[in-house]
This record gives C-alpha cells, structure tokens and sequence, in this order.
C-alpha cells in the first residue's frame, strides 16, 4: 500500500519507528519472506511513483550509492526501463566496477545490479569531472545515494553527487530519505538532497516529521511494503506517533447540549509584567475563544488598565485575587492555570509560579514561567514541588527555552528533538510540548507525538502565548485521564489554523489566530463530536 502522507481523506494515526526499530521489523519481516522480496517491492514502489507523480519525466538518471538504498535504487531502474523510459544509472561510491560483484557488498544490491543490467541498463562509475554532464536533459532525478545508513557526513563522491543534485534544478525523488538527512533526528551532518518528493519505505522516520532539515523531503509519500505488522494503528497509540487531524480529533472537548458556563472550565491566566500585558492577554483571548467557560486574567503590570475593552469577557483580577480564588477553586475540577506569558522574572513573579505548582490544578508553565523555573536548581523545592505535584504540569518551550531548561546549547536541542521533550519531561515529570516545525508533544511515560500541522507563519510574536491559551481550555474542559490528548488537539488546531490561513493566502498574527483555528477545528469535528 502506498499513500500519501497528508493526505486527509486517509489520515490515520501513523507509527513513526527510529532506526533500530525499523532494522528489526525489517529483519523480521524478511525472514519469513523469499530473497530480495523487500528490496523488490521498494525498487517496484519508486518505480510506480516515478512514473504516476512524474509522468512528463521520459529521462530518468538514477543515482545509486553503496548501500541497500542504492540496492532499491538499482531495481527501481530496471522497473523503469521496462516501461520503456529513458534510464542512466550512476553507481556513487562504489568504486571499481570490477569489485560490484565482490561478497563483501549486501546480496540483495548485487542481486539488484543484476537485475538493472538484465533490464538492459550499463550502470557506471561516478565521474567527478562529467557530475553536470550525468545529470544533464533529465527530468528527474532518483536520490538512491543513502537511506537508514548515514552515519557520517557524506564525503567524496556522494558530497559531489548530491551538490549535482542540488545544482541541476532537476526534481528529485529521494528513496527512502533525502540522502544526508539523519533519520531518527531531522538534522543533516553535511550536503543534504532538497527533494520534491521522498517517498519512505516499510515506516515513518522522526526525521521526516522533526528537525532543522526535515523538510528537506518535501512531498512525502509512504509504502509499507505490505507488511501487516507497521499499518496504522488506532489504539493504542505507537511509542511515536504522528500527529495529525485523525489524533486531534479524538482530542477535542465534548460539549454537552445541557452544558452550563461551570461546566467548561476556568482559566486563569497570570503574567503581563509592564511592558508585556499584550502577551497574556493574548493567552486569555485564546483560552476564551477555544471556548473555555470564564476566563480570569493577572496581569503583574499594576499600572495596567483593568479592562480589556476589546474582550470585555475576560474577567480581570489582581494577582493576589485570583491567586486565592484558585486556592479555593481547584480542588473541585474542571480549571486549568496559565502562568508565564510576559510574566518577567522578579521575585514576586518566582513566588506566584511556586505557588500554582502547588495547586491541585492542571498548570501550564509557558515563557518567563519556563525562564524562571530554568534559573532555579534542579534539585530545589520548585522543581522537587514540580515532580511531586499530582495534577498534570504542561511546560510549553521554544527551543531556547528547552535549552535553558535543560542546561544545553539550543543545537543541541534541534539536534535531537524527541530526545530533548522527553528528557525534560522525565526530569520535570511534566508533559513537555517542544515547539517549532514539528512540535513534539512528550510525557515522562508514554507515547511521543510529533505534529503534522503549521508552518512558517507562525514565526511570528505571540503565537506561542496562542498556543498556551488554547491549551489551557482544552485541559480546563477535559478530564485527567484525556488530558494528552486534548493536549494534541490544541496543538494540531494551532498549526491547523495557520496551514489555512496559508492556503487562502491570509496574512496571519496572533491576534486572528484564534480565529484561524477555530475555523480548522469547524472543518475537522463532525456535529456529533462537537455536541456528543
Ligand atoms: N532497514 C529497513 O527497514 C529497510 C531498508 N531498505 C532500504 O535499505 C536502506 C538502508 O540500507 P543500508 O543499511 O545498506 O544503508 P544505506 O543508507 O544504503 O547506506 C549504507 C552505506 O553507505 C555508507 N555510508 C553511510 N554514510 C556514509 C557517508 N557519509 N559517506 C560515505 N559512505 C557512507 C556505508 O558505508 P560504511 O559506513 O560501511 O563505510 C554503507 O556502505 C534504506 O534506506 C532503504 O532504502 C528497504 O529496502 C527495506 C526496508
Ligand atoms: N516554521 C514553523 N513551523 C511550524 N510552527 C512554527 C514555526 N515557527 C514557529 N512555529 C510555532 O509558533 C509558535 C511560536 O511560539 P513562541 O516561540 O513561544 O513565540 P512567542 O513567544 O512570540 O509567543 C510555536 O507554537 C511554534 O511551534
Ligand atoms: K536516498
């Protein structure tokens, strides 16, 4: 079966292996399969694609590196030179043509050779000094140089092949992987294929989904080589999981007929220090807008006017207020705080954060709250407090944020995205939402989610206070037990809204965000999701 990712008339909840995982479904699957079954079935898919995604393409150079990707390459030639295309094979860091056949390269990549020169095809050498000619008149080009296998920056040839690649302006459909993408991190060690199209065998890869570099695979498309065992699945979910509209949705709040404004939740949104009021009331008009019953709002600004008259819903209260109205309220549910959106960093801002950890109430930590918690020690009362809370904590970091939180440089983070969500939330023992393309969505024990949804639109101020407002309705709205869920939902709408406010050409801000998602969140929920 083969599909396209994105695709919504058939989005499911896709796995996402890493390597590891996908080395012994593959080893399994092959044992009970007849020799080269896989690699035939790769070579056969890229094959078809070629020809359905590319029809104008009559003039196929194919480039085939060391390993079993170029092994799938091999094969996907011979498949297209059967239906009478035009098709030249480079093999890139191969070496002589005398050693192809030697024992010590992969069976099934000599098997492949074969089966490209019974096909008809004289596979050669790469020639540094012809790299323009190879590729000159095609109409596509296939990256079969590296897939699973990069363990290093590509070097000599397959640098040279790839910067032709890059050079020619030729669409690229990459094999598997753009080469030079590392597969379970999204980041690229050197020269990387920007492919049109990649289209990825037997599973998902993090790398695909997450990264610096992951969308260096443009266009992605999926065959799991009919394998029963990687198919989509419902429930439960992967340890990595895809998260599109099929996830979201399950995530979204259940609004009952009969519902009272008690019944959809509080938030209660501190921060605003002078200077910043504008990022919380943001958050607020999020939460508000994400249909939370009341929402209260702090700002620590105390020169701030206390009514926001473009949203005179919102409910404004002195920190010291609402702090006591959430001592009294969050034992009895259905509330979920905010803290941190421009909330600055003095002493009272540090006390007031401590003092809603200690709440028995869904807290989500975003901004200055994060700032704040990073500058206190790790083995500390706050963070001890953190650990020990019962209710779930939510914290919500931009890379940066990430990185101070975890005492690493940002590189580093963006150099191992689910490594960084998960090691926070293991150290936190709060659900941790990585954001930037790809948000990764952790919790201490659980399944990982990587997000689908958002682009570079959203790279702009306040969008992340956007982010922690509808996150805070949705937990306010949603019990415990859902909390991730509802959790994803409020991350997937959040991308969901810009990827529309793109396709229609809208300009977008964080002011109309809101808006934006509440017009993808229309699109996705049935009525009888949104009224069950
Ligand atoms: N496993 C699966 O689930 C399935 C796998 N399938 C296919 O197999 C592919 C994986 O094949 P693979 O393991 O042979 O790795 P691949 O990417 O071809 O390259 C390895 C070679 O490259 C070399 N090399 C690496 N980096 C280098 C560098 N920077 N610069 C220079 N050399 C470098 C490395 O050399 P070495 O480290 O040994 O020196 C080795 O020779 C996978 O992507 C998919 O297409 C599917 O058909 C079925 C399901
Ligand atoms: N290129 C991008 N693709 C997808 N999402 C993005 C991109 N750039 C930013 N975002 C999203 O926009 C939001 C920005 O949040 P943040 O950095 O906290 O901004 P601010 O502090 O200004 O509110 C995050 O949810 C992030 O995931
Ligand atoms: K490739």
């Amino acid at each position: 079966m083969m599909l396209r990712i994105g695709d919504t008339s058939v989005d499911r909840s896709w796995p996402v292996w890493d390597e590891s995982s996908l080395r012994r479904l593959e080893r399994d699957a092959a044992a009970s399969l007849a020799a080269h079954t896989l690699m035939r079935r790769a070579g056969e898919a890229v094959a078809r694609l070629a020809r359905a995604r590319f029809a104008h393409a009559r003039h196929v150079v194919v480039l085939c590196g060391p390993g079993n990707n170029g092994g799938d390459g091999l094969y996907a030639a011979a498949e297209l030179a059967r239906h009478g295309l035009r098709v030249e094979v480079s093999m890139v860091a191969c070496g002589n043509p005398s050693g192809w056949q030697d024992r010590e390269r992969p069976a099934d990549w000599r098997w492949a050779l074969e089966q490209a020169q019974q096909a008809g095809l004289r596979p050669r050498g790469w020639a540094s000094s012809e790299a323009a000619a190879t590729l000159r008149g095609a109409e596509l080009v296939i990256d079969a140089l590296l897939g699973l296998g990069l363990n290093r920056p590509p070097q000599g040839e397959l640098s040279e092949a790839i910067a032709a690649i890059l050079a020619s302006g030729i669409p690229a459909l990459a094999l598997d992987l753009p080469s030079g993408l590392a597969a379970d991190t999204g980041t690229a060690p050197g020269a990387v294929v920007r492919a049109e199209v990649t289209l990825t065998m037997l599973g998902l890869k993090p790398g695909l989904l997450t990264g610096p570099d992951a969308h260096a695979c443009g266009e992605l498309w999926l065959d799991d080589l009919d394998i029963e065992r990687v198919r989509a699945v419902d429930e439960p979910p992967a340890a990595i999981t895809r998260l599109g509209p099929a996830a979201a949705q399950r995530g979204l709040p259940r609004i009952s007929a009969a519902a009272h404004k008690g019944e959809r939740g509080d938030v209660r949104v501190f921060g605003g220090s002078p200077g910043m009021t504008g990022a919380a009331r943001l958050c607020a008009q999020a939460a508000l807008a994400l249909g939370a019953g009341r929402v209260f709002v702090a700002l620590l600004d105390p020169s701030a006017p206390m009514l926001d008259p473009t949203h005179p819903e919102l409910m404004q209260r002195q920190p010291d207020t609402l702090l006591q109205q959430a001592q009294q309220a969050s034992r009895h549910g259905g509330s979920c705080h905010v803290f941190g959106p421009g909330a600055g960093n003095s002493p009272g801002s540090l006390r007031l954060l401590q003092d809603l950890i200690a709440l028995d109430a869904p807290l989500v930590i975003d901004a200055d709250g994060l700032n704040l918690l990073a500058a206190q020690p790790r083995d500390g009362a706050t963070w001890q407090a953190l650990r020990e809370r019962g209710r779930s904590a939510w914290l919500t970091p931009h890379p940066r944020e990430a990185a101070r939180l975890l005492r690493w440089e940002t590189t580093r983070v963006q150099a191992g995205r689910l490594h960084a969500a998960r090691e926070l939330a293991a150290s936190s023992g709060a659900h941790c939402v990585l954001k930037g393309a790809g948000s990764v969505v952790a919790s201490a024990t659980g399944p990982v989610w990587i997000n689908a949804s958002g682009n570079g639109l959203l790279a702009t101020a306040g969008t992340g206070d956007v982010l922690a407002g509808a996150l805070a309705a949705f937990l306010a709205q949603t019990p415990e037990a859902d909390a991730v869920a509802a959790a994803c939902a409020a991350v997937w709408l959040h991308g969901a809204g810009a990827d529309l406010a793109l396709a229609e050409g809208a300009s977008l801000r964080a002011g109309n965000l809101p808006d934006w998602m509440l017009r993808a969140w229309e699109r996705l929920a049935r009525p009888s999701a949104r009224h069950a």
